[in-house]
């Protein structure tokens, strides 16, 4: 399994391998024991999967706060995307910066996000599907959000207006969000 890093520590790439043959691929897309021994050792409790129809597609930027913060290990099922992490811990060193990848059902590429960090992602084809798994359950009392365009992120829109959710059209700007989590507090 190869795992890289991002422009933000915390954050990882991880490549699991494909077995391939005349039939197609065999991928054991999560082993804990292998994530674990990645410096990644965490339990998953919820799967998530979303379609999504148009190209431009934004969800995001969501977090949930403690006492149900989560850690997203995230992985396209179908299409294309392009995955953002936005580190949002109080006192670190990469407060507001983020990280970004394309992750797409050809390149099997997953992003580890761990708590403390907004999740959010830009289909780049139809009908593109992300598929993650959470370290919590949904609870939508923490649910929180912070407005897509507003962490400096380079999102590959080339002239595409984006499809956005109401929630997501009015989330409050980065510079005006006062987060729930601190640098030490926030690990993992
Ligand atoms: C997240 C979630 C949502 N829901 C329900 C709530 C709504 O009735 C419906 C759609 O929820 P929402 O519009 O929040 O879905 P997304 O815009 O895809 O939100 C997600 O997008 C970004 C990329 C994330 O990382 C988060 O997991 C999550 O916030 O699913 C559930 O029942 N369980 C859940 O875990």
């Amino acid at each position: 399994m190869k795992i890289t890093d991002t422009a933000i520590p915390a954050v990882k790439l991880i490549t699991p391998p494909r077995i391939a043959d005349d039939r197609g691929f065999f991928c054991e897309s999560w082993n804990r024991a292998r994530l674990a021994e990645a410096g990644i050792a965490v339990d998953f409790v919820q799967d998530n999967h979303s379609l999504s129809h148009r190209t431009g597609t934004v969800r995001g930027l969501h977090y949930q706060a403690p006492p149900h913060a989560q850690g997203k290990l995230v992985r396209c099922g179908h299409g294309r995307l392009f995955d953002v992490a936005v580190d949002i811990r109080k006192g670190s060193p990469t407060y507001g910066q983020w990280a970004g990848a394309e992750l797409s059902f050809e390149n099997g590429r997953q992003m580890w996000i761990p708590a403390g960090f907004l999740h959010g992602f830009m289909t780049l084809e139809p009908d593109t599907e992300i598929i993650y798994k959470c370290t919590d359950y949904y609870a939508p009392d923490c649910d929180g959000a912070v407005r897509w365009d507003s962490c400096g992120i380079d999102w590959p829109l080339e002239g595409i207006a984006p499809v956005l959710s109401e929630k997501d059209e009015r989330a409050p700007r980065l510079d005006d969000f006062d987060s729930p989590f601190s640098y030490a507090g926030a690990a993992a």
